[in-house]
């Protein structure tokens, strides 16, 4: 699903007023509409006392729509405008005067924190007070109103975005609405998906409002959600008449003393994903070990007998290579590397310890093959991108990154996003179950293995991230998060590769 920016909304906006040759007035009676009609259609007429927090602008334009459908609809509603500044916008004062002769209850002014209602737990409220047209952070008694509803334990629909919430940067934190879902017109925003603002955002939809179908499906977004629709499309099924050989031989480069279930997990997670040949490459010590635990993975090891590797040489000829999971950083395991590095030309993708050596010694960075995948977790990414003040400023930096050494950069989080060109996708399947050690081991072997059956590098960063996460949704429906291991999220692989093509069941989304 595309992730409209800013511009691109009050563009799509233009649009549609352009091609239907309509007042700007509809669009918003429309918006409005369909947001009292998600509400109908919840509440059933329940006598719950609804409060609709307006702003000045197009977001508390929408809002009074809201208030004057739900009051025609006997709904109990106190409607208040917030009135952070006396620049009303010209819709709004239209929706206002629309509201005239429906309602005893005249909207109240509220001009500070002494003018503010008692919210009860068990009120509905309706969040309108700022759109997309946030563009400094508000006043302190406005963001006193948002923390009083945020205290409140009351229900909070957030129409658009959560107001006090920018969508193209990032303010102090704490200064936003804290909703039970967002209604989002026509597009999430890419703000729901980073961490500063998205860990207040649970629960969102996508209301359709009927934006100019020509603009939308025309314009090119930075970008996009990936979903089972997008996920389903980068699928390649197995042929009749294939064999091993078909799909690829993948070696994984890991493990070390006391880390060689990092080892097992990336290059089961390999098999899993479906390489036709998988080989761990290890120390000597971890031989037995990845025998017993795999059978099915080939092993080769170091010549020497320490504990971590001291060389990096093999007689194979891989079509990928996966390197990092539990290698360490000893001095000669980063001079093996950089050995190694300096002769390879098969494509890499880059975990972990594999990332620490390559931050160590930045020059190393100049001898990825084009087009290699690093996978780095926050932590990792920081150490690779420098710090960031913000999580704008962090995705300028991977980008940055990523165009400088031509990788494929996969910042795993909540919503891992894989970034590359100048494009973001941004994942949508995962859970807090998988914060877990190994987890990302196992995202290591996925994209190896459907880099090794031809997938090319950037769609298998996005389909294996999309897989991963699935995976790990698709486990907790059997266990608690909290007992989620990286061990499951392997075995249900394949479950997410059959979801794939699973319908969803009447009625469900
Ligand atoms: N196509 C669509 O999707 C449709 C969208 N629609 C709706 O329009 C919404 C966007 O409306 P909007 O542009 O009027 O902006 P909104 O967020 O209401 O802010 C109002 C004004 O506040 C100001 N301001 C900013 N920051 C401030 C601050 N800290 N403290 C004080 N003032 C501040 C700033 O003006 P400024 O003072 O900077 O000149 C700003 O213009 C959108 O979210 C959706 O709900 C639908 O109606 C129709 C279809
Ligand atoms: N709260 C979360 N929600 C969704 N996915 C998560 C969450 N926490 C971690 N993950 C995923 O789990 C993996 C963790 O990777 P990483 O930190 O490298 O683990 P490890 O080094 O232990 O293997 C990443 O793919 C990340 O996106
Ligand atoms: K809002």
């Amino acid at each position: 699903m595309k992730i409209l920016s800013k511009d691109q909304v009050y563009e799509a906006d233009k649009a549609t007023i352009e091609a239907e040759a309509i007042p700007s007035i509809n669009l918003m009676e429309r918006a409005g509409g369909y947001a009292f009609e998600y509400l109908h259609q919840r509440l059933q007429g329940q006598p719950v006392n609804i409060k609709i927090f307006c702003g000045i602008g197009n977001n508390g334009g929408d809002g009074l729509v809201i208030a004057r459908n739900l009051i025609e609809h006997n709904y109990s509603v106190t409607t208040y405008v917030v009135n952070y500044s006396d620049k009303r916008s010209k819709d709004f004062l239209q929706a206002l005067e629309a509201l005239k002769g429906k309602t005893k209850n005249w909207p109240q002014v509220l001009k500070s924190a002494d003018d503010f209602p008692e919210i009860a737990r068990e009120d509905l409220i309706v969040d309108c007070v700022f759109g997309i047209g946030l563009n400094r952070p508000a006043d302190d008694w406005v963001q006193e109103l948002f923390q009083k509803i945020n205290t409140s334990g009351a229900y909070v629909l957030s129409v658009d975005v959560p107001s006090g919430m920018a969508v193209d940067r990032q303010f102090p934190e704490d200064t936003m609405v804290h909703p039970t879902v967002v209604l989002s017109f026509q597009t999430p925003k890419l703000a729901f998906f980073l961490p500063q603002s998205g860990k207040y955002i649970n629960n969102w939809d996508v209301l359709d409002i009927g934006l100019d179908r020509n603009y939308l499906n025309s314009v090119k977004t930075k970008a996009q959600l990936i979903d089972k629709t997008e996920a389903r499309q980068m699928y390649r099924p197995r042929q009749k008449f294939s064999h091993k050989g078909t799909y690829g031989h993948a070696l994984i480069v890991a493990g070390s003393y006391g880390k060689m279930g990092a080892a097992v997990l990336s290059s089961k997670a390999c098999l899993h994903a479906g390489a036709g040949l998988t080989t761990a490459y290890t120390t000597r010590q971890g031989l037995p070990i990845l025998q017993t635990a795999l059978p099915e993975v080939m092993v080769v090891t170091d010549r020497h007998d320490g504990t971590y590797l001291e060389e990096l040489k093999f007689d194979l000829e891989p079509d990928v290579i996966g390197i990092g999971p539990g290698l360490g950083t000893e001095k000669a395991t980063q001079e093996a590397f950089k050995a190694f590095l300096k002769s390879n030309k098969t494509p890499l993708v880059v975990d972990a310890d594999g990332l620490n050596m390559l931050a160590k010694d930045r020059d190393l960075l100049k001898l990825l093959p084009k087009y290699s995948v690093l996978t780095p977790h926050p932590k990792e990414l920081e150490r690779l991108i420098g710090e960031w003040n913000d999580d704008f400023e962090k995705l300028e930096k991977a980008e940055a990154f990523s165009a400088e050494y031509n990788c494929v950069l996969v910042c795993k989080d909540a919503h891992t996003i894989v970034v590359f060109e100048g494009n973001y996708y941004v994942n949508n399947t995962g859970n807090p179950g998988m914060a877990t050690g190994g987890s990302g081991d196992v995202l290591t072997g996925v994209i190896t293995g459907l880099i090794a059956q031809g997938y090319d590098p950037l769609t298998a960063a996005i389909f294996g991230t999309y897989l991963h996460g699935k995976a790990g949704d698709l486990a907790v429906n059997h266990t608690a998060y909290e007992a989620l291991t990286a061990g499951t999220i392997v075995e249900f692989l394949g479950a997410a590769v059959l979801d794939l093509f699973e319908q969803p069941e009447q009625g469900k989304k």
